[in-house]
């Protein structure tokens, strides 16, 4: 029943693979993966069928290891890792090259069973080390690299059994106690296992679309819905705190000009160049965004106007250096609104800095300009 149920669930990750962007890897070999060690389990029921007994012995050794191997690859891949397929491929053939010979040569079933749990668990070893380092401090990573270590005990637990227990307490088509504990764990984990598959990649899709959409996909900044975002979490620290928050918002000159004459292209490099540079000069608690076209807009939590005025020097002069990356010289136009006061919301502020700027580019351009006060009831406005 849990077989059936296994390639049930494996069909699942082949559409789930299908359908989910191609940045989450793994889910191919994950699919695969659980395909073969179904194939491997239902191999282990004819292991003593019509066919010659040592050919279905190797072949479903040989499917599920496979099946395993495919696995770690997968998680390698959804870390972002280059697979290791000699370790892969290595550690079968080795497994395999020792199964022949406790089966043909020198017939030793325990060797085998041993052998055959160490391979095994070096698989899930590798992937519970994959998920201490690359998997995120969050619920469901931990819960796949907690099944993916109990994978790792189970399958070690057999492979001493059989090392000092001997061949009957670890065969699995004898009845006994041990095997029918670990037939349940292995059925049952090998369904959680998918669950866990399931649950990390559920929550990288989430990740990305979240990403997706507060993202500018040219420059990789916040766009205007993920600012809107990062200034209503800004705006309720200010309301508790009471500190001053500044924003500025940028504006490149003539950038039409850059685009008529030097290409679509080179404006499209131009704007990912400024995104880097503002970031650079800015402190890790400040936000960046797009607002589309050449607009840009800075803020900067717990900033006064003074700070905010030298920051805007700052990202005028690296805008202005000249470079050595082939793209053109340009300038840009600067407004600075300092907000004091909570009561004034994202829209107060943004339109007091685009006034500043339309005044800094009506002024003749590449200069910054300051907005006043926002005018709001004295009981509100901070000291
Ligand atoms: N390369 C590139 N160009 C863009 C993008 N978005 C908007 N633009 C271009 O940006 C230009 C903005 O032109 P304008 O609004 O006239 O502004 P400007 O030429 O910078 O003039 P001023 O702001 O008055 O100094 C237009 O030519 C748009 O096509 C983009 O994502 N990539």
């Amino acid at each position: 029943m849990s077989t059936v149920m296994c390639g049930a669930m494996s069909i699942v990750l082949f559409s789930v693979w299908r359908s989910f962007p191609a940045e989450i890897g793994g889910l191919r070999e994950w699919a695969l993966g659980l395909l073969f060690m179904v194939a491997g389990t239902v191999l282990l029921t004819l292991r003593g069928g019509a066919v010659p007994k040592p050919l279905p012995v190797l072949t479903m050794n040989a499917v599920l290891l496979w099946g395993i191997g495919l696995s770690m690859i997968g998680t390698e891949k959804f870390y972002g890792q280059r697979p290791s397929w000699r370790l892969f491929h290595g550690v079968w053939l080795a497994g395999m090259g020792a199964m022949a010979w406790w089966l043909l040569v020198r017939p030793d079933f325990p060797a085998r069973v041993a052998v055959f749990s160490a391979f095994v668990t070096l698989f899930y070893c590798r992937q519970v080390g994959l998920i201490a380092r690359h998997g995120e401090r969050q619920f469901p990573t931990l819960f796949f690299g907690a099944l993916m270590l109990i994978q790792a005990l189970v399958v070690a637990t057999r492979g001493m059994l059989a090392l000092f227990g001997g061949g009957t307490s670890v065969d699995l088509l004898r009845p006994g106690p041990f095997q029918n504990v670990y037939l349940a764990i292995s059925s049952f984990m090998v369904l959680m296992l998918v669950v866990g598959f399931m649950t990390v990649a559920t929550r990288r899709l989430q990740t990305i679309l979240e990403q997706r959409s507060t993202r500018d996909p040219l420059t990789q900044v916040l766009n205007r819905r993920g600012f809107g975002d990062v200034y209503a979490r800004e705006r309720a620290l200010m309301q508790r705190e009471r500190r001053a928050t500044s924003l500025i918002s940028i504006d490149l000159d003539h950038f039409k000009s850059i685009n008529d004459r030097y290409g679509h292209a080179t404006g499209d490099r131009v704007l990912v160049h400024v995104a880097e540079v503002i970031g650079k000069v800015l402190r890790a608690s400040d936000h960046v965004a797009r607002f589309g076209g050449e607009e840009f807009v800075v803020l900067l939590p717990d900033t006064g106007m003074e700070r905010a005025c030298s920051v805007a020097e700052r990202i005028q002069d690296v805008l202005r250096a000249p470079r050595n990356n082939g793209l053109p010289a340009y300038t840009a136009s600067i407004g600075i609104a300092c907000q004091l006061s909570a009561e004034e919301d994202l829209d107060g502020i943004l339109q007091r800095a685009d006034g500043a700027l339309y005044r800094a580019k009506a002024l003749g351009r590449d200069r910054i300009e300051v907005a006043e006060p926002a005018t709001l009831p004295s009981r509100v406005a901070l000291g």
